[in-house]
């Protein structure tokens, strides 16, 4: 149950005055939710200003920039009402101090109004953003005008927030006080030595000095209020990841004894030999897999490192010890593609591989569901399907979720919940930096695929203006002439975008044109069995020229095509950039990827795709593309659902999210059911910080 102290702040947010049905809407919005009815007091306090209004700054009339907020101390010199029955036109007032001379433009003004606010002879203070034209400063609309005897109602210092279309300034900044005003004072969860170590204030000062900044300083995300919040909020994540991981070693932990009587077969069989970065993580997982404690590992692999072929190894051992094993992909297309290929490498050991995703239908379905249940089924391949409450094992002891880019403790949770409690080996797509990694996953065993196998030749990358597009569809045409395959990618397309951005439709359409039954579609409003049509046939070479969105940007793999086309390079993050330049390369063929853009590159632009130029370090490339773009940007995990930090940053604040990880663990070693007296205040922080999941957790375990 939520601690009562903190229901005001968990009240609806239509709960405060002033907002009703329409700006519901605008709120919710704002706040990057469905609706209104899923937005609470909290958010709004969660909602930090990202600048400052500095009303101190007087320059005097003429020495004011151009643009700039300014306040201005004058005399009013005269009205200058627009012309009778011409009523479009504004009303001036003009007023002037020891520089000079400034009119205050006001559009369908009321005259007595400003008479009256603005009285002829009068000293007033105005402040809002200058206009200068024609020589001539003028205000338009100022946000404050008040009598010199009165200038105590001028709020100095004013916080920006973002805003959204329809939800002005004023407004916002009422509900954010209205708001700020149901805080309660929070027990205090943090340890004291850590606290004026930092010289943290306390929570509820924090969130009152977040939402009002005196200067600069208070901005930025180093100001001691910022830390704090930024601290709890680290705090909140990684405790909840430790009692999950606490309760997820608890249960089970069914050891695994690898016998090799499967995997020899298989390994004798393929056409290569494992590289050494593979056999150290399969003996990683063989290890973590032998003991009595429940595995949970990360493996990352570079792009096209070959973690499929670990995959499989791991899942041979649960079977060799007489288990299952499933192996969760993000998206069906990828279900399909690795059901293929671990069929085929699995042949030499003789186990019965199904494939269970959404398509899976009637009959088909029920065959699929009865053999997992008997446990005739050894290993079975599958999107999110696979943890559906139809689906029962005979007896699983690993799964592999391939989370690519979308980190989600809540499917781990799920697949818990179940009380199913299988070894876990989660795969990523691209590395992630270690404080994502620690953001994300919190503490847990990670292996690395460093290695690209052998015989591979590096990828030629270039960059290219698009103005030079003619140049590139040549060499496409010598190129698929002498047989060769190459993807094209576009950025997917909003309509907000439309005129600016060669959708994937229209790009298709002109490379039709050109190279007709040769050239292939894929985006992702197709459905899936078109989409694996597709794909067939380019694996298969019917089509050679694959038109695409970022839909083939994870795990698809042809090793046989060796040019990459992605247009609008710049639009893209690094990390993804690799990735998709990663569906070439994989054969022993030299490939070629051409990063088209669309200039003038901004500097950080340039700075990025040279990075991607310079090397094919994904490890580099993901510790890069966190210091430029930031993490919310790096692997989308914006769009993937996870709630994403509202205070924190990983780049500003890493060096917290360290001393956070510890304090977790600290905590959860000594205090594992949160139920000492500090343990009872992180129980608040859980709930402050929605992460009311490692609560139920903590009462399920
Ligand atoms: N040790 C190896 N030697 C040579 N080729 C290998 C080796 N391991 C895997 N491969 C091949 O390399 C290709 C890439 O492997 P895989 O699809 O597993 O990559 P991945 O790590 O999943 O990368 P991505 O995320 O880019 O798909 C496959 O064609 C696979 O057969």
């Amino acid at each position: 149950m939520r601690p009562t102290l903190l229901d005001p702040l968990f009240a609806p947010l239509n709960s405060l005055p002033g907002i009703g049905p329409k700006a519901g809407d605008l709120y919710a919005r704002l706040l990057g939710r469905d609706g209104i009815d899923d937005c609470r007091v909290i958010d709004l306090v969660f909602h930090a200003p990202h600048s400052l209004i500095d009303r101190r700054q007087q320059p005097g009339i003429a020495l004011s920039p151009q643009g700039a907020i300014v306040t201005i101390t004058g005399r009013v010199d005269r009205h200058q009402p627009p012309p009778p029955g011409r009523n479009s036109q504004p009303y001036r007032v003009f007023l002037h101090d020891d520089t000079g001379e400034l009119a205050l433009t006001f559009f369908r003004a009321k005259g007595n109004w400003l008479e009256k606010a603005l009285p002829v002879d009068e000293t007033v203070i105005v402040s809002g953003k200058v206009d200068w034209f024609n020589g001539r400063p003028s205000m338009v609309h100022p946000d404050y005008m008040v009598r010199a005897s009165e200038a105590d109602n001028l709020p100095l210092v004013e916080p920006v927030y973002p805003l959204t279309a329809g939800l002005s300034a004023r407004i916002l900044r009422k509900a954010v006080e209205a708001a700020i005003a149901r805080l309660p004072d929070f027990p205090e969860w943090l340890d004291d030595a850590l606290t004026s170590k930092q010289s943290f204030a306390s929570v509820r000062e924090s969130f009152v000095a977040l939402h009002d900044p005196r200067d600069a300083a208070d901005i930025d995300p180093q100001a001691p209020s910022r830390r704090r919040l930024a601290y709890d909020e680290f705090l909140a994540g990684q405790l909840s990841l430790s009692l999950v991981r606490q309760r997820l070693r608890k249960v089970a932990g069914v050891p695994v004894h690898a016998t090799g009587a499967l995997s020899e077969p298989v390994l004798a069989a393929l056409p290569f030999s494992l590289t050494g970065s593979q056999q150290a993580a399969i003996t990683d997982v063989l290890k973590d897999m032998a003991g009595s404690d429940r595995m949970l590992r990360l493996l990352q692999g570079d792009v096209g490192s070959g973690k499929t072929a670990v995959a499989l190894m791991t899942m041979l051992a649960a079977v060799e010890s007489g288990g299952q094993a499933v192996l969760m992909a993000p998206t069906e297309i990828l279900a399909r593609q690795h059901f293929a290929t671990l069929s085929k490498m699995a042949t030499p050991a003789g186990v019965t591989i199904d494939v269970l995703t959404g398509r899976t239908k009637g009959k088909e379905r029920d065959a699929i569901l009865e053999r997992i249940a008997s446990g005739q089924t050894q290993i079975v391949i599958g999107t999110h399907a696979l943890f559906q409450d139809t689906v029962v094992y005979d007896n699983l002891l690993l799964a592999v979720v391939d989370e690519q880019h979308r980190f989600g403790v809540h499917q781990r949770l799920r697949l818990t919940a179940k009380g199913i409690s299988p070894h876990m080996l989660v795969m990523t797509a691209t590395p992630i930096p270690r404080t994502l990694v620690l953001a994300a996953f919190g503490d847990m065993d990670v292996s690395k695929l460093t290695e690209k196998p052998a015989g591979r030749k590096p990828i030629q990358t270039v960059t290219v203006s698009n103005e030079r597009t003619g140049e590139i569809v040549d060499r496409l045409r010598t190129a698929l002439s002498e047989g060769k395959k190459a993807y094209w990618i576009c950025p997917l397309v909003e309509e907000s975008d439309v005129s600016e951005l060669m959708s994937v439709d229209e790009r298709f359409a002109l490379l039709s044109a050109e190279f007709g039954k040769t050239v292939g579609l894929v985006h992702g409003r197709m459905n899936g069995a078109e989409k694996d049509a597709v794909m067939l046939a380019f694996k298969n070479s019917d089509i050679r020229l694959l038109i695409a969105t970022t839909v083939v940007e994870v795990g698809v793999d042809v090793p046989d095509a060796t040019i990459m086309v992605i247009e609008h390079a710049e639009r893209f993050g690094l990390a993804q950039l690799h990735q998709l330049r990663g569906r070439v390369g994989r054969g022993a063929e030299a490939s070629t990827c051409i990063l088209l853009y669309k200039g003038p590159l901004s500097e950080n632009g340039r700075a990025r795709l040279s990075i991607l130029r310079d090397t094919e370090d994904g490890f580099l490339i993901a510790e890069e593309d966190l210091k430029l773009r930031g993490e919310g940007e790096l692997l989308g995990t914006r769009q993937s659902g996870t709630p994403g930090f509202r205070i924190a940053s990983l780049e500003a604040h890493g060096d917290l999210l360290e001393i956070a990880r510890k304090d977790a663990a600290y905590i959860i070693d000594r205090d594992p059911d949160l139920t000492s007296e500090r343990g009872e205040a992180l129980r608040t922080l859980l709930y402050l910080h929605r992460r009311d999941e490692a609560i139920r957790f903590l009462r399920a375990g």
